[in-house]
């Protein structure tokens, strides 16, 4: 029979540790306190809906670092030519920009009228500012140095940042990875000066091509690259939700980055981390059947 009391509670067992005055506790262990500290809405008198606002980014800042940790470590694990481990480093980040882009359905209950009532608290400050998503877009192979400048003020994620810029990206690596494992994988690409976004290069669609057309024979060179066609396609939507919902808030005033807004998120979604991944898929041959 059932052991749930006639009132619809259920019995704390005798078991359950409950002092926690010298041991580990929850909140303890993962820094609650502080965490659930960190919120410091700056309109005046405080807007409701703020609140909403500074625990969207808080999250998304959580997410992101774990998307850092992981990159990082796939990067680290290609260059040790451990290609499965990589990708399980991958499939974590595939999940984790899910969460992002869904998230998006929580702000989007945001309204104009809403935003407006605090936006102007808000100053210049910007997600343009965010190290963290530039760390990732870094990592992906979107470098710009130029996106260091607003970080001057801030030397640790200025140092971070340059690190990243410096250190070749995980299409870098995949590429280096395949050039070690015997693939034509053209010198200018292994030489090429890692702290500037790659270029299409028609040789490495041809690798890819031979790659595509025998699946079979090159089967965890296939996989991978699909891999990294599903981060680049997450990473758009992402892109684009942000676009949708800044656009259905804001529509089309100018960005508190001070950038023009709407026009500049879109030019993004035109940027390709993989570019000859995607070119492959023009360049598969169809036979006659
Ligand atoms: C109502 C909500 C939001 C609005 C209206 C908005 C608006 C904008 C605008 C206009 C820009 C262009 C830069 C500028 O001039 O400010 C921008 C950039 C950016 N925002 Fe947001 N944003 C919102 C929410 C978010 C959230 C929740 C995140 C999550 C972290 C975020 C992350 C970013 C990032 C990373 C950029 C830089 C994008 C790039 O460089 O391509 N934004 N946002
Ligand atoms: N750029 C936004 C403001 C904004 O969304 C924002 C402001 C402060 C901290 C993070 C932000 N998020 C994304 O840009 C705007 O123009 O309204």
């Amino acid at each position: 029979m059932s052991t749930t009391s006639q009132d619809n509670t259920r019995p704390i067992e005798e078991g359950i540790h409950t002092d926690f005055a010298k041991e580990m506790s929850y909140g303890s262990y993962l820094a609650i306190d502080e965490l659930l500290s960190a919120q410091h809405p700056v309109s005046d008198p405080e807007h409701h809906d703020e609140m909403l606002f500074i625990i969207q980014h808080q999250t998304s800042e959580l997410w992101l670092k774990l998307v850092l940790h992981e990159l990082r470590s796939a990067a680290a694990l290609l260059a040790q030519d451990e290609m499965r481990v990589a990708l399980k480093r991958i499939a974590r980040v595939k999940h984790i920009q899910r969460t992002l882009t869904d998230q998006w359905s929580v702000l989007a209950t945001l309204t104009p009228t809403e935003y407006s009532q605090f936006r102007g608290y808000l100053g210049h400050a910007s997600g343009f500012q965010s190290w963290q998503y530039r760390g990732v877009e870094f990592m992906l192979g979107n470098k710009h140095r130029g996106m260091l400048k607003v970080h001057e003020a801030d030397p640790k994620a200025h140092a971070m940042l340059e690190e990243l810029l410096e250190a070749p990206s995980i299409y870098d690596e995949f590429l280096r990875h395949l050039a070690r494992r015997g693939y034509a994988v053209p010198k200018e690409i292994l030489d090429r000066d890692v702290s500037v976004a790659h270029v299409p290069n028609d040789e490495l669609v041809r690798l890819f091509t031979t790659v595509y057309e025998d699946a079979e024979k090159h089967w965890d060179v296939y996989e991978a690259c699909e891999e990294l066609v599903d981060l680049e396609d997450n990473f758009q939507l992402w892109r684009f939700r942000h676009l949708k919902t800044v656009q259905r808030v804001i529509g089309m005033k100018t960005g508190t980055g001070g950038s023009s807004g709407v026009g500049f998120l879109q030019r993004a979604l035109e940027l390709t981390f993989f570019p000859e991944l995607f070119s492959v898929r023009t360049a598969i041959r169809e036979p006659p059947r």
